[in-house]
């Protein structure tokens, strides 16, 4: 299972949504002309999607129901045959206005409402900030789950728009969410982001919009120059510890994400690949001009040998990736004064060791530890969110459910500290590029693989990177 999302789009939380359409009210729109917009928008989609078949619309008490009597106007004004249940009467002067221009009789919706091959539901959309009664989500699960085919207008019923939680009710899954306007955070965090396999964007008309958290998108990384040679490529170390496959899995990762020389730094006999170039530890391994990058953490260990070799990558000026037990033995203030670029690479577990539990949704979380750490911070798992210290924010579409195994982390580092090493990308770049990659192979295995196998599918993914 992953997801598909609109790539390089703004994401906006539901204040930044609400700024942004009173800025195109100023300029002469109106919430009706904007709603307009939404609901034929969402009529597009349903009618080029439903064949016919009868659509039935959920229409609740704010402005995302009167988006649902917007489109219910206009897909029947189309001849697709439509019912529309709705909690209530509407509560805001536009979405009254839009159920009147509706016209045709409303059913109440309740537990005995009948389901219809194609539901639409616009019960809530980014207005909701506490749970929806269980009695509702359960009749909501039931009609999704009859539809042949499901939509949610701009956020399935039910979620937080800015932290993607939903209030502890389980979601149904839709096929389509047509977000309205800009992506919401619950587009893509978990829990909610789950609920949606594709997401759309709806254009309703607010103009330019603009911000610092966007989805991943493609790279556009190249093909080698025809000048280049292997340390123009990029030379990136790896430094291992006692568990050696870890930081094996990150080299050759480096290796398939085009890095031209990879050292691994190892007690270790020689394995295959023989293209990994070893050599044993020692101080001053590190002092190579041409390295561009140095990955420390898979398998590292964390007694004091493995905290001189870090202290060690700490005091060296090349480009880091500090992943696993790396990030258990930093402390953050040895990152402050730090002008080489740094990325950290924790899960969930990694995150809260280094920086504790906190407050607010998955990226104000990776924002706040980048800013704390002065590093760029790669907050792992199904939804990956990259921040820089800047404030700039990726964010990366649902992941393949495959990648939970052990050892994808350290494809992952390998693959970042390649970007770094390579490219003429800043450290967010790299790692987006480094997620891009990763998570593209994934999806082109789509199957129960080993780390290694991801390690070597880095390369088909860069094929399709340009
Ligand atoms: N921001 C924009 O530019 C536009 C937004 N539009 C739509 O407007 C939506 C936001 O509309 P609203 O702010 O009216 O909010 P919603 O329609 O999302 O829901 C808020 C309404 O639900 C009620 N409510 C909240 N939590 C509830 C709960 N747990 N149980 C029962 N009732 C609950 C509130 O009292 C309020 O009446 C967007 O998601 C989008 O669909 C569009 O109409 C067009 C323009
Ligand atoms: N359910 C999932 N769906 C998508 N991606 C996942 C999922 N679980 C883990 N991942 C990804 O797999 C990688 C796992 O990294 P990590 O937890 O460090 O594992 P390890 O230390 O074993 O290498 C991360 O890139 C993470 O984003
Ligand atoms: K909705």
């Amino acid at each position: 299972m992953f997801q598909t999302v609109p790539e390089g789009a703004p994401v906006l939380t539901a204040e930044a949504m609400r700024a942004a359409e009173e800025r195109a009210i100023a300029e002469g729109s109106s919430v009706a002309e904007l709603m307009e917009h939404a609901g034929t928008g969402v009529a597009d989609w349903v009618h080029r999607l439903a064949a016919g078949s009868e659509v039935l619309i959920l229409c609740g008490p704010g402005n995302n129901g009167g988006d649902g009597y917007v489109a219910a106007r206009a897909l029947a004004h189309r001849g697709v045959p439509v019912r529309v249940a709705a909690l209530g009467e509407p509560k805001t002067e536009a979405a009254a206005q839009a159920r009147a221009a509706w016209g045709e009789p409303v059913e109440s919706l309740s537990g005995e409402t009948e389901a219809a091959p194609v539901l639409v539901d616009a019960l809530f959309g980014t207005g909701l900030t506490r749970a929806i009664d269980a009695t509702l989500a359960e009749t909501m699960r039931r009609l999704v789950a009859a539809a042949r085919l499901s939509f949610a207008v701009d956020l399935p019923s039910g979620v937080d728009a800015d932290a993607g939680n939903t209030f502890g009710c389980d979601l149904p899954g839709y096929d389509l969410t047509l977000a309205l306007g800009a992506l919401k955070p619950a587009h893509l965090l978990l829990p909610a982001g789950a609920s949606s396999r594709t997401v759309r964007l709806v254009e309703i008309g607010l103009g330019e919009i603009d911000g610092p958290v966007r989805t991943l998108e493609r790279p556009g990384i190249a093909a080698p120059r025809r000048d280049a040679h292997k340390y123009s490529r990029g030379m990136v170390v790896v430094i291992s510890g006692p568990m050696h496959g870890a930081s094996e899995l990150a080299a050759r990762a480096a290796y398939r994400a085009g890095a031209g020389y990879v050292l691994l730094l190892t007690g270790g006999l020689p394995n295959p690949p023989h293209a990994i170039v070893r050599q044993r530890w020692s101080e001053g391994a590190l002092d190579d001009e041409r390295i561009g990058a140095v990955v420390t953490g898979p398998g590292l260990g964390r007694d004091d040998r493995a905290r001189e070799k870090l202290d060690a990558a700490l005091a060296s000026d090349r480009a880091l990736v500090i992943d696993g037990d790396a990030l258990h033995l930093l402390d953050l203030d040895m990152l402050k004064d730090r002008a080489a670029p740094v990325v950290l690479t924790p899960h969930a577990g990694e995150f809260d060791a280094l920086f504790g539990a906190g407050q607010g949704s998955k990226i104000d979380r990776a924002l706040d530890g980048a800013r704390r750490a002065n590093a760029v911070v790669v907050f792992k798992g199904a939804d990956t969110v990259m921040a820089a210290p800047d404030g700039r924010v990726t964010v990366a579409p649902m992941g393949n459910s495959w990648l939970s195994v052990a050892g994808t982390g350290d494809v992952l580092a390998g693959a970042i500290a390649a970007m770094l090493a390579q490219s003429s990308v800043d450290a967010l770049g790299a790692a987006s590029a480094g997620v891009w990659l990763h998570g593209t192979a994934a999806r082109m295995l789509d199957r129960c693989f080993l780390a290694d196998e991801l390690a070597d599918a880095l390369a088909l993914a860069y094929e399709r990177a340009r």
